[in-house]
């Protein structure tokens, strides 16, 4: 029997592009357990990425602020304070750097997300004033909750899975991955990885993106 599998999107299951590397799709479509995919993205993106795979919906989005499973929406952060920092950023002089069309944030209900080409200082400042925080995904900035996090999400979905957070395999990349990495019973992070998830994770891959999730998955089952 292979334990349930928590696994982050950007740099675990892409290509350094952040296009999926394809070789995914069948080994999570395959995976003998439950699969929850794990993202900063808004919750249209993993929930799209489980139908094209052909796997139940089960997801955290949004760096743990949304999730979804089995039928059970659940909503831990608010993006009413996170749109209070964007309105300090824009006054003083700043953009998140998406452009007109803003599609990292049009469908996204508890946090913000800030291009890398954005100034981060000003970012982080603003974000402590309104009690927020900021985490860097490796592929954009997050205004976040400090008390959410893929890791309390990863608890939440456990427990309406009726299995322990422990019985879980986690496998990520950066630091919106540490607190699912620290709750899962075993962990991996990719060659990638920055180093607050390699320092998180009990094992760091050999291979770099999904090359490393593929090498991880296959460890699992030996
Ligand atoms: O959306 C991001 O910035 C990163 O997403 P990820 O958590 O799937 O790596
Ligand atoms: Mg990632």
């Amino acid at each position: 029997m292979v334990p349930p599998l928590a696994v982050d999107i950007d740099g675990t299951l892409s290509r350094a592009d952040r296009s999926i590397d394809p070789r995914v799709l069948d080994a999570l479509r395959e995976w003998d357990a439950p699969v929850v995919i794990a993202t900063g993205k808004a919750l249209p993106f993993p929930v799209a990425l489980c139908q094209f795979v052909g796997i139940p919906e089960r997801v955290i989005a949004e760096n743990g602020g949304i999730s979804v499973v089995d039928d059970e929406l659940l909503v831990h952060g608010d993006r009413d304070a996170a749109d209070a920092v964007v309105r300090d950023y824009e006054e003083a002089g700043f953009d998140l750097g998406w452009g007109e069309l803003d599609l990292a944030n049009r469908w996204r209900e508890t946090e913000i997300a800030v291009s890398h080409d954005a100034p981060l200082d000003p970012l982080s400042a603003i974000a402590d004033d309104h009690g927020l925080e900021v985490v860097d995904t490796g592929f954009a900035y997050h205004v976040k909750s400090p008390t959410v996090s893929k890791g309390t999400a990863l608890t939440d979905v456990a427990e309406t899975l009726g299995v322990p957070p422990s019985s879980f395999v986690a496998i990520g990349d950066s630091e919106n991955d540490v607190g699912m990495l620290e709750r899962a019973g075993e962990s991996f992070a990719v060659a990638n990885a920055d180093e607050l998830a390699r320092r998180a994770a009990e094992t760091v891959t050999e291979g770099e993106y999904a090359d490393g999730f593929l090498e991880a998955i296959d460890a699992i089952r030996r």
